[in-house]
């Protein structure tokens, strides 16, 4: 049985994550990071920023790339209505670290996905929630100087564990990682095979 090589997709988004997601997956990537400001949308809930930097980030850079599928994506995580992004510094990280120890809170990643050609587009979002295990002030500024996770919404990875964060989560792993794989598969099947 032969396997279809899916076409080419163009990366609106400078996250290694996400590209190295895509090409696993199969895809022919090429990555143009969008030069979109997050800081520019005055957007406070959580769900519609991500939603928002991801329709922004991604219609900027389909722009230039009339001919191709372009797919972008915002993540974000989300505790009691407050939303957390990356943060500025060390001493943010540890603040953040501090508010989801021990609890239970959301990650949002939104997608978008233009086809030019068809002229159509996809905006949505998934959410996964994530437990944190007690950790000791101890082992968050470690986990922080270990991994100084600036790059990172809520200042985490749960893929970075040598010093493990995570006890247990309720929904899609990748989607916490940035990039939900079935979630992005159903919708760019969608998109690219609509008349
Ligand atoms: C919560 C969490 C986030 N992240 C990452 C995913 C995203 O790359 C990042 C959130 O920042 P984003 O703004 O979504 O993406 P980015 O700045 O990396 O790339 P671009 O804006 O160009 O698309 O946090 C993890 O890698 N693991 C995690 O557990």
């Amino acid at each position: 049985m032969s396997v279809e090589k899916p076409p080419a997709i163009v990366l609106a988004s400078a996250s290694p994550r996400r590209r190295e997601i895509l090409i696993t997956m199969g895809f022919d990537v090429r990555v143009f990071p969008s030069g979109f400001q997050e800081e520019s949308l005055e957007e406070t809930d959580p769900v519609r920023f991500a939603m928002a930097a991801a329709h922004a980030k991604g219609k900027d850079v389909s722009h230039r790339f009339p001919g191709e599928i372009t797919v972008s994506a915002d993540t974000v995580v989300t505790y009691k209505g407050l939303l957390l992004g990356k943060p500025v510094n060390r001493d943010e990280a540890i603040r953040m670290l501090k508010i989801l120890n021990g609890k239970t809170h959301t990650v949002i990643t939104a997608l978008s996905i233009f086809n030019p050609q068809k002229e159509r587009e996809y905006t949505g979002y998934e959410a996964t929630d994530v437990t944190f295990r007690l950790l000791t002030e101890e082992e968050i500024i470690r986990y922080v100087d270990i991994h100084t996770p600036l790059d990172k919404a809520g200042a985490y990875g749960i893929q970075d564990i040598s010093v493990p964060l995570v006890s247990r989560i309720d929904g899609c792993y990748f989607n916490v990682v940035g990039f939900p794989v079935s979630h992005f598969y159903i919708h760019w099947r969608e998109i690219t095979t609509a008349e």
